[in-house]
């Protein structure tokens, strides 16, 4: 590959004496060099085969332009030939270097409207001779538009230019993906109906806001934010307040350029007659205004390059590795065009709504009215309010996220934005399915969040992003990734209530679940329901409280056996006690034991008083029926007090019998009834005297037992011969 131009620039490496470093771009390098056999100083573009992706479709491209075109204010490249891995571009050189390393270097708020007005009108003069012969630029931007020692204005760089005659049909519109985000035309990025010359206009329109700026709209931010908000913001503009030293004439050229739709903007062999123009000078002036005082390019770039390594290493420690955004980049003078969708894929995936600090911030030159810009606010945009506070910092709902003003804000945009953002970024039909199918709706909060809202610092100063951070970090409902259902079907996570925490009987009871009342019949309906639902207190009850289990007691009452008969009486409250009262001491139970037999003695003298009065009226055999009876009404534990009444009473008939010697014989009973009762009293008699026996010989035999078993115990015997020794 060797192009010669007229003046025969030498194709050969050896001719040329490389010096200073002046530009750095994404693939190539700019050298300060001296031509030797023409002892002419030239700029030679060193670019690096390995690094363009083999785009060598577009290497020739780039040069075949610059070395066909030929007009005053576009640079024209020398020659180019091959030198080890790399393509070198030699061509005139631009001491002034690019308005963008001007701006950097001198002009850190931008130009004064003359020296915009005659940058521009150079520009756009070159724009009218490559749009007439059919080429689109694709990155005006100024960065390239270089500016030799006398003034000349020349646009440089076409390495994304598109030239319209490529497939012979004289296609005017595009359909790849090319250019530098801030710069870049909404069309351009939609990729829905391909673009035309009049992407360069919106670029141009955004180069002049640059210009009087000192940097372009949402410069600050990453690739894809820019997308977004190029396409769902108002376009950006100059202020009315803010911009108060640019002329009308300024504002209305820049919203000429940036309106959406690229059928209302105007070409630029019209714009060239904007009024706004009258105002551009010479070139002497320019070199004057903007050149003087200024060093060489090689230094100013040798200090930039430095500013931006410190930037670098601040960022890298402020913000790991987010050292790719474009901010840095634009400092660096990068513009970064030739990006592809998967690098700005990648870059979504990192996007932070924090400021990255630029050169100004770090010097504290920053103004508020940058940041104005930055959140795309026009001027024709802006309400009576805003535009009359100079202090109200723009917010995301200036139209960022608003979704209703959105689309009324694009009102003149030809495609919906949100459409455009599906067929930029290769949204999937699974993404389109998670989201509403209604764009107007929750699809764009759903794309906002996928590459804005990944927020998770908040690390705002107060600025306008801190109101657009806070936004975002308002994730739609539908993607709260840490708010799972429990399987379980509580959405209460089951470690809600601490596991450790130690449940006492009150608590373990409070959590209990509800039992539902059971419906018992009979009498267990009324003992239910005081176990479970009323349960009266210790006070409250019948008895005393034997035992708990967890809610529930057990009482003497509930334990002890129905009817007044069956029941002991307390010797404190007259109230029924149990006898199997467990754990009861000795001491305990002497109240109680006197009292029982303060009972029978009672109950005893009432027998013999019933029996007297019976032996009285009815004799001894009505006697014996009353014994009977009551024998028949005792309960068994009453047992032993009636035999022991019916030992006193068989006594006293005994004492009876032996004071009158055979007159119980010879009493002859009145009736057969009453000689049966005498037989079984009789009877009884024996029983009594042979049960005595018994029980004696009981005793006797358990003394023997006792008796015997301390013969068998050892340990006893040792004990006790221990003891004894
Ligand atoms: N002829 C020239 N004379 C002086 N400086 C130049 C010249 N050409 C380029 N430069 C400087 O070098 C920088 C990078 O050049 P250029 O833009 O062509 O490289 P690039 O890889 O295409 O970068 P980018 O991606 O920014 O377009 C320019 O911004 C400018 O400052």
């Amino acid at each position: 590959m060797e192009h010669i131009s007229e003046k025969r620039f030498p194709c050969n490496a050896n001719d040329y004496r490389l010096y200073e470093e002046v530009g750095e771009g994404v693939s190539a390098t700019v050298y300060r060099a001296l031509c030797i056999p023409l002892n002419e100083i030239v700029a030679i573009k060193a670019l690096d085969l390995e690094k363009c992706n083999n785009d060598f479709d577009g290497i020739r491209r780039e040069v075949q332009t610059m070395i066909l075109i030929d007009h005053p204010n576009v640079l024209r490249a020398h020659c180019s030939f091959t030198a080890d891995h790399s393509l070198w571009v030699v061509m005139p050189y631009m001491a002034g270097g690019s308005c963008l390393h001007i701006m950097k270097s001198a002009f850190p708020e931008g130009f004064e409207e003359p020296v915009i007005a005659t940058l521009l009108r150079e520009t756009l003069k070159a724009l009218v001779y490559l749009h007439a012969h059919g080429h689109i630029h694709r990155d005006v931007k100024a960065g390239n538009i270089l500016i030799d020692s006398n003034g000349a204005v020349k646009l440089a760089d076409f390495g994304v230019s598109a030239c319209m005659f490529d497939t012979g049909d004289r296609q005017r519109s595009r359909n790849t993906f090319v250019g530098t985000p801030c710069w870049m035309a909404p069309e351009v990025m939609h990729q829905l109906h391909g673009y035309d010359f009049k992407a360069d206009i919106w670029s141009f329109g955004i180069t002049a806001l640059e210009l009087a700026h000192g940097h372009a709209p949402f410069s600050r931010y990453p690739p894809m934010k820019v997308l977004l908000m190029t396409l769902q913001n108002a376009p950006p503009g100059l202020d009315y307040e803010r911009d108060r030293r640019f002329s009308k004439s300024f504002r209305e050229l820049v919203a000429a350029c940036l309106v959406k739709d690229p059928k209302k903007r105007p070409t630029s062999e019209k714009l060239l007659k904007h009024h706004f123009f009258k105002q551009a000078r010479s070139y002497d002036y320019l070199a004057h205004a903007i050149l003087d005082d200024l060093p060489p390019l090689g230094e100013r770039f040798r200090i930039l390059k430095a500013q931006e390594a410190d930037l670098l290493v601040q960022n890298n420690a402020l913000y790991g590795d987010q050292e790719h955004l474009s901010q840095q980049e634009y400092i660096r003078g990068i513009s970064a065009w030739n990006f592809n969708l998967d690098d700005i894929k990648s870059q979504a995936a990192l996007i932070q709504d924090y400021d990255l600090p630029t050169a100004e911030d770090l010097n504290g030159s920053r103004k508020l009215r940058d940041e104005y810009d930055d959140v795309g606010i026009t001027a024709e945009g802006l309400s009576p309010e805003r535009a009359n506070d100079s202090n109200a910092a723009p917010s995301q709902e200036d139209g960022f996220n608003d979704l209703h003003d959105l689309e009324n804000s694009l009102a003149s945009f030809p495609i919906k934005p949100l459409q455009a953002l599906k067929g930029c970024f290769d949204i999937g039909e699974d993404d389109e399915g998670a989201t509403s199918p209604n764009w107007k709706g929750t699809s764009v909060l759903d794309i906002e969040q996928q590459f804005l809202t990944k927020t998770s610092l908040d690390q705002t100063t107060g600025k306008n992003e801190g109101e657009n951070s806070g936004r975002s970090s308002s994730l739609p409902h539908h993607v709260v990734p840490e708010h799972k259902k429990f399987l379980s079907g509580s959405l209460i996570p089951d470690n809600a209530f601490s596991p450790k925490k130690v449940i006492g009987e009150g608590d373990r009871d409070s959590l209990q679940p509800k039992i539902p009342e059971r419906n018992y019949s009979g009498p267990m309906l009324y003992r239910q329901r005081r176990d479970t639902n009323s349960l009266p207190s210790a006070e409250d009850t019948s008895g005393a409280v034997i035992q708990r289990k967890g809610r529930f007691k057990v009482t003497s009452a509930e334990l002890s056996p129905k009817g007044p008969m069956n029941n002991l009486f307390s010797p404190v409250s007259g109230g029924p006690v149990s006898p199997r009262t467990p754990n009861f001491t000795a001491a305990s139970l002497l109240p109680s034991l006197q009292c029982v037999l303060q009972q029978n003695t009672m109950q005893r003298e009432e027998i013999i008083r019933l029996i007297k009065y019976v032996e009285e009226t009815s004799g001894k055999a009505c006697c014996l029926a009353v014994i009977h009876i009551l024998l028949l009404n005792l309960s068994f534990h009453r047992f032993v007090d009636f035999v022991f009444l019916c030992l006193i009473y068989i006594g006293k008939l005994a004492e009876s019998a032996e004071a009158s010697n055979n007159d119980l014989l010879q009493i002859t009973p009145a009736s057969t009834r009453e000689r049966e009762l005498h037989s079984q009293m009789i009877l009884f008699q024996q029983r009594i005297g042979s049960l005595v026996e018994e029980l004696q010989r009981q005793k006797l035999k358990n003394a023997q037992n006792n008796t015997s078993v301390q013969k068998i115990c050892p340990g006893d015997a040792v004990t006790s011969r221990a003891d004894s020794q």
